[in-house]
């Protein structure tokens, strides 16, 4: 199957409605950047705080419908561009704290019980912090919004190196050096086509080494061989989106599916998907929810989980993206409860913490929803 066989694009929908038991259901993601998720009126004043003079409006509504608008271009470099306005203003302490803190008390809003936030600690020192700095900054935000949400979300940071700048195995030392104090891990973002995650062996030969968790974002602008150079070369838990692993799957006229070598050992070996609809939409990933992949994998029964990627930037929620997901192929809460578990069993949390989160919060949540 090849994603582009599909007509016109469709754009990422406005957000409608969201059914009941969705917003009631536990959530899990594992792939949200912390600066594609600010909210707008944090934006405007952080900008005024910090004396940025570039937002391209100062109205809340317009600023995120802007945003939306010009991620919505069909293209990953595009859409990475808006991110300029984002960590503007994310350049002290202070503004990374709020902006932390209130991610937090959003996903829990949202129904999000566990969440892994990203984010690149080298795009927050144009004011002069350090990058133990700006890790704590995030760190401490984080704990402030969980303890503002009562409890009901644990958070974790994931590290992520920049695929185009050549500072990934110094942010890989940043990640080893923070784990077990918040950071739970390691990814690589940023445009896909001309930056192979092979270029980034060292950064991932020592977290090898040091028994480090790392996903990387692969298969979203490039095809299936990203995902086997990210899997088989750097050797990546998890895959970010992924979604282009497809190439290697080929669905026959009578509905059944041939999968290739690589796509069979990313689903033999439980190799987790960070699917992203709204955001592939955006970047030309995919061209409709209701074509996108997710279900193709799904039914393979390769490990899916559903994530938001950019909450600001792609216009939506964990709760969004379940509606969506609902709307296109008919999902119910058995399907999201798979998941949603899916999620945290690749998780990069202690087993035992995977497990609590699973028994006591997730299968009961479910459960609940009758
Ligand atoms: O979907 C994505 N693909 C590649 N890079 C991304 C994506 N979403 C956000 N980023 C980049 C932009 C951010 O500034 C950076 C760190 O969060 O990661
Ligand atoms: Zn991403």
């Amino acid at each position: 199957m090849h994603l582009s066989d599909n007509s016109a694009a469709e754009s990422a929908a406005a957000p409608g409605p969201v059914a009941d038991w969705i917003r009631r259901a536990p959530k899990a993601v594992l792939h949200d950047h912390l600066d594609g998720g600010l909210r707008p009126s944090t934006i405007i004043e952080l900008a005024r705080d910090c004396g940025y003079g570039e937002l391209p409006t100062e109205d809340p509504e317009a600023l995120a419908l802007w945003f939306r608008d010009a991620a919505d271009s069909g293209s990953l470099e595009r859409y990475l561009e808006t991110f300029v306005h984002t960590c503007a203003v994310m350049q002290t302490r202070e503004a990374l704290f709020r902006v932390a803190a209130e991610c937090a008390e959003d996903l829990a809003a949202d129904g999000v019980v566990y969440a892994e936030v990203r984010y690149a600690p080298e795009q927050h020192q144009e004011r002069g912090l350090g990058l133990d700095e700006v890790v704590d900054a995030v760190n401490e935000g984080f704990r402030e919004g969980e303890r503002r949400a009562g409890g009901r979300i644990t958070v974790r940071a994931l590290l992520t190196g920049m695929r185009h700048t050549r500072r990934s195995l110094e942010i890989a030392e940043l990640t080893v050096a923070h784990r077990d104090r918040g950071v739970a891990g390691f990814d690589i973002a940023g445009g896909e086509i001309g930056n192979p995650p092979a270029d980034h062996l060292p950064a991932f030969q020592y977290l090898k080494r040091h028994n480090c968790h790392f996903t990387i974002h692969a298969g979203e602008a490039v095809g299936a061989e990203s995902v086997h150079e990210a899997v088989q070369v750097c050797g990546a838990e998890r895959i970010g989106h992924g979604v282009r692993i497809t190439d290697d799957i080929q669905v026959q006229d009578d509905g059944t599916a041939v999968l290739g070598h690589l796509a069979a050992y990313v689903r033999d070996n439980r190799i987790a998907l960070e699917v992203c609809p709204t955001s592939n939409l955006q970047t030309g990933a995919a061209k409709h929810y209701a074509t996108h992949p997710i279900d193709l994998l799904h039914r393979l029964g390769f490990r899916v989980t559903l994530n938001t990627d950019n909450r600001l930037v792609s216009g939506t929620t964990m709760s969004r993206e379940f509606q969506h997901m609902a709307d296109a192929f008919g999902y119910g809460p058995e399907v999201f409860e798979r998941f949603t578990v899916a999620a945290v069993e690749s998780a990069f949390l202690p087993l035992p913490e995977r497990r609590r989160i699973i028994g006591e919060v997730i299968r009961p949540g479910y459960a609940a929803l009758g």
